[in-house]
């Protein structure tokens, strides 16, 4: 797809009762990128990221996903209340009821975009590799019928699934670790299978919730060259939330930074080092607290 951007956010607003956590959000992600969502405390960026991610319906704007040769609307198949000019076209009224009883964060995951999460959540009792398994039950063909009657496309599938498991546990450095149980790896390393899992559902753009956390220095450098193989061998867009700035401001082609729900500054990250409203706004977050941008 020749379209210059995978993602556009125009306007997005998220409220929570009473609290305003996203007021008027609009970014772009350009296609082979690595973009990082950054911001105090509290700034919003985990509810923009489960608003992209389709696990919160965004109360308003519009984010349009450019992926897998078509254009999806985020926001339309988790399935929008009815207003009255569906009822003046049929066809409008048909998708509409499609998306109230099927639509979802799957739907969103088909489209090209998959995600991570900030705390880490696999199936610790199960093994490296049947995490990654589970991970393509959406994909594979593994209807009941031809499951019991063990089908060619059946069996072509299932290994299908087993290839691309070991393809990227190769490129997450797992694979010696295939049958162990995933909850016995080491914190690096299960962070690791979350994006091998991810990378599992064949996204054209992956967002990362606070990748390096938890991890030492040695471990979030090879997390770092790890995402640039994600963008550079496997035209994948990153778009990744993050406090670690030395990470951030290394690896970042553009930086979008939000501050009280709102977005404060966008651009490469020389211009973010210095921008004066960003420096302000991480004084602020932490009063007394040393920032190194
Ligand atoms: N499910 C929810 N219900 C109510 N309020 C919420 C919910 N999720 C987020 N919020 C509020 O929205 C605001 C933004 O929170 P969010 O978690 O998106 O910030 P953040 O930038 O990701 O913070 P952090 O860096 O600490 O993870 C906060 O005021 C938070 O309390």
């Amino acid at each position: 797809m020749s379209q210059e951007n995978i993602l556009e956010v125009k306007n997005l607003v998220m409220h929570f009762g009473g609290i305003k956590a996203l007021n008027d959000v609009t970014f772009d992600i350009k296609r082979g990128s690595v973009s990082a969502l950054i911001g105090p405390n509290g700034a919003g960026k985990t509810t923009v990221f489960n608003c992209l991610t389709g696990f919160y319906k965004a109360t308003g704007g519009s984010i349009m996903l450019h992926a897998g040769g078509k254009s999806t609307s985020v926001v339309k198949v988790l399935g929008q209340k009815f207003s009255a000019a569906d009822f003046t076209s049929p066809v409008r009224l048909i998708e509409r009821i499609k998306y109230k009883m099927f639509g979802g964060s799957h739907l969103v995951n088909r489209a090209g975009l998959a995600r991570t999460f900030q705390n880490i959540r696999l199936f610790k009792e199960m093994s490296v590799v049947e995490n990654l398994l589970v991970a393509q039950h959406m994909l594979a063909n593994r209807s009941m019928v031809s499951g019991i009657l063990n089908t060619a496309s059946f069996k072509k599938a299932e290994e299908e699934a087993l290839q691309r498991a070991f393809y990227w546990l190769e490129v997450v450095h797992l694979t010696e670790f295939s049958n162990r149980l995933a909850g016995e790896l080491s914190y690096g390393q299960q962070r690791r299978l979350e994006i091998a899992r991810a990378m599992c559902t064949n996204p054209e753009i992956i967002c990362l919730d606070e990748p390096a956390a938890g991890l030492n220095p040695s471990e979030t450098e090879a997390l770092a060259s790890m995402i640039r193989v994600l963008r550079d061998n496997h035209n994948t867009t990153v778009l990744l939330i993050e406090h670690d700035m030395g990470m951030v401001m290394n690896i970042s082609d553009y930086i979008v930074v939000l501050d009280h729900g709102e977005v404060i500054a966008k651009g490469g990250p020389d211009d973010i080092k210095t921008n004066p409203k960003v420096i302000a706004a991480y004084l602020g977050a932490e009063e007394g607290e040393e920032v190194s941008l």
